[in-house]
């Protein structure tokens, strides 16, 4: 059984159509980003999710239940942060716990959950004088209560300084890992590339893709960038740019400076004296050979590839199977920010 499914859900308020007919389906125990620009109907299908308003049309089920005729049973297995919750003006910060302890029948220790999201020390002060994230770490404090099966986060991350994003970030994987399902909206694509398993994004009221962050990668066929240091003198000390089919390397988005790209000294300029190094592989050629390679540069013993994300492996591999030695390597992909770029500026 699903957390969520969605069947065709629509959703027109007057003459905007909010959900132009969305299908999506979270399994249990993923933690499901999803995105979208303002406006693209994130908040109204999180109110729909829960009943706080109605589709026009389609089905909604969450964790089994039919959302239309069990609200209830919805709400009582799921912990929600709102967007823009605003504390109850008479209460401190342990009154709103210990509020949705009694409602939810829960046996949670109020002061343990204060310490979680980091505003314990704040307990007994009136949450009205909260900021605005503190406000937010108490309405996460909320949400955990009686260890929900679902979890619905709209914008967790408003109003948190870099500890609190952290926070957030290591509370939804715990949750993750003690079997909840976690379905937040977010704009903060960082936050969400480092802990979702998968993402939707959502524009215009229309679900444009559903995948993990690699399969967004491959949707687009983005390339990323590989950087790999042989061992000193493993390829000899010459320093070459390339790319398949023997074109003008580009300088990749996201890649080193303009001054380390331009080299195009030719690998013969400076020959190695020993004789019997003559024989070493190019490790520029051996690498604009290999399918997804989409320029290479070296600089000295430092190669640096862009490629697509599955040609990654194969240079590592051909390097090797060539002789040369490889010392180190790191690799950089496209950020969840440019592929989101990607996929929804056409839409706008
Ligand atoms: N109560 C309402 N009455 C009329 N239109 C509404 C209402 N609620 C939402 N809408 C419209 O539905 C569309 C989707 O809004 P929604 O709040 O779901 O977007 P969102 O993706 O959550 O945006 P944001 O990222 O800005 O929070 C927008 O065009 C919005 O103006």
């Amino acid at each position: 059984m699903a957390a969520i499914q969605l069947s065709g859900v629509t959703k027109t308020y007057g003459d905007v159509a909010a959900l132009r007919g969305i299908d999506l389906t979270v399994e249990r125990g993923e933690v499901f980003g999803f995105l979208g620009p303002n406006g693209a109907g994130k908040s109204t299908t999180i109110d729909i999710l829960l009943r706080y308003t109605h589709p026009t049309d389609g089905r909604v089920e969450v964790l089994g239940h039919d959302v239309a005729t069990d609200p209830v049973a919805v709400r009582r297995e799921t912990g929600v942060l709102p967007e823009g919750f605003a504390p109850f003006e008479t209460m401190t910060g342990r009154q709103h716990v210990e509020y949705a302890i009694e409602a939810n029948a829960a046996d949670d220790d109020p002061d343990e959950l204060l310490e979680r999201v980091d505003v314990a020390h704040a307990a007994d002060r009136l949450a009205t004088g909260y900021s605005k994230g503190m406000a937010q770490r108490l309405t996460l404090a909320t949400a955990l209560v009686g260890e929900p099966d679902l979890l619905i986060l709209d914008e967790p991350s408003t109003g948190l300084d870099p500890h609190g994003v952290r926070t957030m970030r290591e509370i939804v994987r715990e949750e993750c890992d003690r079997g909840a399902t976690v379905f937040f909206s977010s704009h903060i694509l960082e936050q969400v590339e480092a802990v979702a398993d998968r993402v939707g994004i959502l524009s215009d009221g229309q679900l444009l893709t559903v995948d993990t962050i690699d399969g967004l990668r491959d949707g687009v066929g983005a390339t990323g960038e590989l950087t790999v240091t042989l061992e000193p003198d493993a390829a000899g000390p010459t320093e070459s740019t390339g790319s398949p089919g023997g074109t003008a390397t580009a300088t990749a988005p996201g890649s080193r400076s303009e001054a380390a790209g331009s080299s195009t000294r030719g690998s013969d300029q400076r020959a190695p004296a020993n004789p019997s190094q003559r024989s070493v592989a190019d490790p520029v050629a051996v690498v604009e050979a290999i399918d997804g390679v989409e320029a290479v540069r070296r600089h000295g013993d430092e190669l640096i590839v862009t490629c697509r994300r599955e040609a990654k492996l194969g240079v590592l591999d051909e390097l090797r199977d060539a002789g040369l030695a490889i010392h180190d390597f790191t690799t950089e992909e496209t950020s969840l920010e440019d592929l989101f770029v990607s996929y929804t500026e056409g839409e706008r």
